[in-house]
């Protein structure tokens, strides 16, 4: 498979790696807007910027480029995104968190939420830690988190950085150099507290998701998300 990697930072060149181990050709990496041919990549894979993901993923749909985002932080026009990919009849897969693991815990996090939602002693809060240079706040992955316990959950209906009221989830975003994803959810009540976590050890399962999501896209067209891909939940 041709790739073309948009946003060559530390994501780009993790999944740089896993792909030309998996026998696949780098044909364009690249940290700018433009001055470069997408339509040679067979597939794309975006993980820059917030500002500049929508752009880079409308241009492959304009171009037939199958196109895979990981880029976090540009949701407010996910919508937008999807119409455009049906308007060109485009392929497309975004994920706030393209890592196996993660997506276990999702399933794992609706599962507790679905069952915490007839216990009404316990009130739900989150904390995502990072490294320093993430330009988002909170994390892609808690707000799929967020969304997944609004979603089951019959006592929270939104989710806040650092407050907690009543009906909303907190959640607390902290930043220590080098750390690549920790995600952890307590529902806490006077007795106890239950916990779950996960924890990235490297960017490794990210860049093998993207890898793996690419190659599933290839040849389909429509808006897929990583359940489709991994065939969970
Ligand atoms: N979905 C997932 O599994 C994961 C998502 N992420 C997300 O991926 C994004 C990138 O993360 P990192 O690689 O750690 O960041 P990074 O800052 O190391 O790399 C981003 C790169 O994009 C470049 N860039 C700036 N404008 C651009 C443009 N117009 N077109 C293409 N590239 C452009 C920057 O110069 C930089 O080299 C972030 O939004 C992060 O939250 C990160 C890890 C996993
Ligand atoms: O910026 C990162 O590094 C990460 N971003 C994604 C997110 O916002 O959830 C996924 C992962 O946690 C790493």
């Amino acid at each position: 498979m041709k790739i073309a990697l948009l946003g060559y930072g530390k994501m780009g060149k993790a999944i740089e790696k896993i792909a030309l181990s998996r026998g696949h050709d780098i044909v364009i990496k690249t940290s700018d807007e433009g001055g470069y041919d997408i339509s040679q990549a067979d597939v794309a894979i975006d993980f820059s910027v917030p500002n500049a993901a929508f752009y880079n993923i409308v241009n492959c749909f304009k171009h037939n480029v199958p196109v895979i985002s990981g880029t976090t932080g540009w949701l407010q026009n996910y919508d937008k995104a999807v119409e455009l990919c049906k308007e060109n009849n485009g392929a497309f897969i975004y994920a706030s968190n393209f890592s196996l693991g993660v997506n276990i815990f999702f399933e794992l996090n609706k599962n507790l939420a679905r069952m915490m939602s007839q216990l009404r002693d316990y009130d739900v809060s989150m904390e995502e830690v990072h490294h320093t240079q993430k330009l988002d706040a909170p994390s892609g992955t808690a707000i799929t988190l967020a969304e997944d316990i609004i979603s089951e959950h019959a006592n929270y209906t939104e989710w806040k950085l650092e407050t907690g009221r009543e009906g909303i989830i907190p959640i607390t975003a902290k930043r220590i150099e080098n750390v690549p994803g920790t995600h952890s959810i307590d529902y806490k009540s006077e007795v106890d507290t239950i916990n779950i976590t996960h924890t990235a050890h490297s960017r490794q399962g990210f860049a093998l998701g993207a890898v793996v999501a690419a190659e599933w896209l290839l040849g389909k067209t429509g808006v897929f998300t990583m359940k489709d891909v991994l065939n969970i939940g």
